[in-house]
């Protein structure tokens, strides 16, 4: 019979910061929406951008769209946990709550570069889960990115000439998961979040409840 009196759930553990990259078309958007749909507990980090709003995307929710003036604004007043320039824009992720929602145990989910991972790691590698997503095939991501529909073809070209440069930093990631059917990878992103909430390290609330358990 469970003894009314433990306290496993108290058990507080410290948020993550999970990360999922890819080369332009791979699918992380896909993931990600996929991955908000199925887990209240983990929350977008919408980024800031300077590019033009694609059509379907909405301020606030995908990203912050802002203009030039703005994000050199948001620079100066030291507004960001990082920033970088993609694809002829600029790109950052506004501090916000993450610190603070960190501590209280809050999971935030980046769909960011590899030089925003590599800035998150330089800040706050303890909380970091980063994950590269792969394309099947160059042709196939290419395929990707026309079937979206969404960037014209000079855009496409520019992404497909960064994509293989884009793929060199898979190394520089925890886990690598290949985008070859969109809800087998799902399940694999998925479980690795599941595994890192668990991890020892991050369940700070369990020394005392050992400690119970044991004394
Ligand atoms: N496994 C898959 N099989 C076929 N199509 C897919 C798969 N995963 C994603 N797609 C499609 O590929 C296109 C690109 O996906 P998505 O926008 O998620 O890529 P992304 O990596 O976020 O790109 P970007 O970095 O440019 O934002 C979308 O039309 C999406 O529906
Ligand atoms: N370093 C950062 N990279 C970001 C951020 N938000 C998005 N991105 C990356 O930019 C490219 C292009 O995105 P798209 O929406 O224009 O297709 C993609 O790799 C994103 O992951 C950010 O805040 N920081």
């Amino acid at each position: 019979m469970a003894d009314s009196t433990h306290n496993s759930d108290k058990l507080h553990r410290r948020g993550l910061m999970f990360i999922l990259s890819s080369p332009s078309g791979a699918g992380k958007t896909t993931i990600s929406h996929m991955l908000l749909m199925a887990d209240d507990e983990i929350r977008l980090s919408v980024s800031a951008t300077t590019r033009p709003r694609r059509s379907g995307e909405v301020h606030g929710v995908d990203y912050f769209f802002v203009d030039d003036t703005t994000f050199d604004k948001m620079v100066e007043q030291d507004e960001f946990y990082e920033w970088a320039h993609v694809f002829g824009h600029r790109y950052g992720t506004p501090k916000g709550a993450i610190r603070k929602g960190l501590k209280e145990g809050e999971d935030f989910l980046f769909d960011i570069d590899w030089q925003g991972t590599q800035q998150l790691y330089q800040k706050d590698q303890q909380d970091v889960v980063s994950v590269f997503i792969l394309p099947p095939s160059l042709p196939e991501l290419r395929r990707r990115l026309e079937s979206r529909a969404q960037d014209s073809a000079e855009v496409i070209d520019a992404r497909m000439d960064r994509a293989r440069g884009e793929i060199s930093h898979w190394a520089e990631y925890d886990y690598v998961v290949i985008n070859d059917d969109v809800d087998e990878c799902f399940v694999k992103v998925r479980e690795i979040l599941h595994a890192e909430r668990m991890r020892r390290t991050r369940q700070t609330g369990l020394i005392p409840f050992v400690r119970e358990l044991t004394q």
